[in-house]
């Protein structure tokens, strides 16, 4: 079994549980569930965006700790200033070291926040948007083409944006009418190599008129002037700023270089 598969049989069992313990109406009366949504798309086509989402994340299974003890009031405040297009937060505990509780502090910053999770179930959805989310992950290699369609849609209906998240080729047929914003993980999630190139590549056959996201193992201006020279938007950035002694300081300098450059 790899890491997904282990990620995700222990998700159901997760939710299954959580189920029990909070029923869908409760989840339906949070007062988040009522805000409007801000949305990831019209936020990654402003001219001028940088196009980061600035990813909240503490550990993870290909590194282990990145930093244990990240203050997460005050990292996305700073994201949000200095200029990312949107939040991601990781609210899978187990593996990521996430929290609900995270991305619930996050929602005070007034920018998209993606709920960073693995979703196998309509149930993380309801939970997501309790939770102050815009958008969710839905991922490929963890769903079928079917599960995909079923719960972009679910999400649409409660206003919510959808990433579709690929890394291979053969979950081209993944995509559908029902997700707009198409992400390609550098990151191989089954043996955790990065290749930026596979990813170009790839993204040749995705339709036109989807909008892109590059995510994983970016750490350099050159990386996302590449990928936008490729028509991507949106660039997914958890680690780098992550395992900086002080990554608003980080943050900051990399926007800085990055408006320089463009
Ligand atoms: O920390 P990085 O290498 O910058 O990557 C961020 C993000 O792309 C990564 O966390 C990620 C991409 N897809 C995922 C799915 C689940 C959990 C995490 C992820």
């Amino acid at each position: 079994m790899n890491i997904l598969d282990t990620i995700i049989e222990h998700k159901r069992k997760e939710v299954a549980a959580r189920k029990q313990q909070t029923a869908y109406k409760a989840l339906e009366a949070t007062a988040a569930f009522q805000q409007p949504v801000r949305l990831l798309s019209a936020s990654l086509e402003q001219p001028g965006s940088t196009g980061i989402i600035a990813e909240f994340k503490r550990k993870s299974p290909s590194r282990g700790f990145i930093n244990k003890d990240a203050d997460v009031t005050a990292i996305t405040e700073a994201y949000t200033k200095y200029g990312a297009a949107a939040l991601s937060v990781l609210t899978d505990e187990n593996f990521f070291g996430g929290a609900a509780a995270d991305l619930i502090t996050a929602r005070k910053n007034d920018i998209p926040i993606l709920r960073k999770d693995f979703i196998v179930d309509e149930y993380q959805i309801v939970e997501a948007r309790s939770f102050g989310a815009d958008i969710i992950l839905l991922i490929a290699a963890c769903l079928t083409p079917a599960e995909v369609e079923r719960l972009a849609l679910f999400a649409a209906s409660l206003g919510l944006e959808t990433i579709l998240e690929l890394h291979a080729e053969a979950e081209l047929e993944h995509v559908c009418d029902a997700t707009k914003i198409v992400g390609i993980n550098n990151r191989d999630l089954k043996t955790f190599s990065v290749d930026l190139e596979r990813s170009l590549k790839m993204a040749e056959k995705i339709p036109a008129d989807k909008i892109k996201i590059a995510e994983s193992g970016i750490d350099k201006i050159e990386d996302i002037l590449l990928f936008r020279r490729n028509g991507f938007k949106g660039f997914l950035i958890g680690e780098y700023f992550m395992r900086q002694e002080n990554p608003p300081v980080a943050f900051a300098d990399f926007v800085s270089r990055l408006k320089k450059e463009a």
